[in-house]
């Protein structure tokens, strides 16, 4: 046996209340391209993922690929901006956008879990219907003078619907759904979505036990750079107003509030790049991050 396959073992030692929980739930878990890491984080992570598949969990797996993305822009030579944390999408970017979610990284994590053993199958937003998406359309007001400018970020989109028949199927036969964040406008407009944002509309549309979403960062810390086990929403807005909590993470727990106000029970930021981090916040008592219920 693996010292891998060791350690999940004495994960799941203490874990039957744990499973008896989640038995039949649907975990969604939003895979960021960050905490995807070497080959090796992602094995494992395929890994941990056919574990819950076969101890009678239901994963749903949404993945983003930002730094893949990048790795390729820079390969074709093409710059590309960022506003509010996304990424300005016009025609030519939105093509290697969908190239690289829907292609070689939607593969890589659908391939890490079957490998371990589950049936993963891979999909984006457009597969079944699955995510129609309306143009986003963000807004700044101009500290000086005061007036709101619409900005245009082109083919960026926002889930307008989501559909979950498609996961249904899958997960009624066994399949872990791998969702890459791209989604389909009513007159066939293809979106680039934040998958933060995509993972939040799966999981609050099928009512997830838990929404975890793996980062690169422990959870959300406080003033002193220490780890908050758990937050409630109002002490999460609380942290948005004073600041210490801010820009990437205010996505993050947006994102948690929206699922957690949908009837999701729990969302947890955590560190994907910790080993077991999905096993050791699902089945061990402390967690392993930052849960922000309702
Ligand atoms: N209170 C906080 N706790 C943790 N991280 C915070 C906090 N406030 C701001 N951040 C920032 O948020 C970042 C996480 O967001 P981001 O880098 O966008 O993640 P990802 O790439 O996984 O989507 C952290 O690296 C950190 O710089
Ligand atoms: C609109 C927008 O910014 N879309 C993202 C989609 C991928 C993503 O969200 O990836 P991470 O989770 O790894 O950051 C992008 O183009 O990078």
């Amino acid at each position: 046996m693996t010292d891998d396959a060791l350690d999940q073992m004495a994960i799941l030692a203490g874990a039957l209340p744990f499973l008896k929980r989640y038995d039949d739930q649907i975990v969604v878990v939003k895979y960021g391209g960050h905490a995807m890491g070497e080959e090796e984080t992602a094995l494992r992570f395929g890994r941990d993922i056919a574990l819950l598949e076969q101890v009678g969990v239901n994963p749903v797996v949404v993945h983003g690929g930002g730094p893949q993305i990048n790795a390729m822009l820079k390969r074709l030579n093409v710059k590309s901006t960022f506003v509010q944390g996304l990424r300005v999408t016009d025609a030519e970017m939105l093509d290697v956008v969908e190239m690289v979610l829907a292609g070689p990284v939607n593969k890589q994590v659908a391939e890490a879990i079957t490998r371990a053993g589950a049936m993963a199958v891979g999909i984006s937003g457009k597969d079944g219907g699955l995510i129609r998406a309306r143009k986003l359309t963000r807004t700044v007001r101009d500290p000086g003078s005061n007036i709101e400018q619409v900005l245009d970020l082109g083919f960026v989109g926002e889930p307008e619907e989501v559909n979950p028949r498609v996961l249904e199927l899958m997960i009624g036969a066994d399949i872990v759904p791998v969702v890459a964040p791209v989604g389909v406008g009513a007159d066939g407009q293809t979106y680039n979505i934040n998958a933060d944002t995509v993972a939040g509309a799966i999981a609050g549309k099928l009512r997830a036990e838990r929404l975890l979403m793996l980062t690169d960062v422990r959870g959300v810390l406080d003033r002193e750079g220490k780890l908050i086990p758990e937050m409630t929403v109002a002490e999460v807005r609380r942290g948005i107003e004073e600041g210490w909590i801010s820009g990437g993470m205010i996505p993050k727990v947006e994102t948690c509030i929206y699922a957690v106000e949908r009837g999701v029970k729990g969302a947890v930021i955590l560190d994907g790049r910790v080993p077991h981090a999905v096993l050791l916040e699902l089945f061990t008592d402390g967690g392993a991050g930052t849960l922000i219920k309702p």
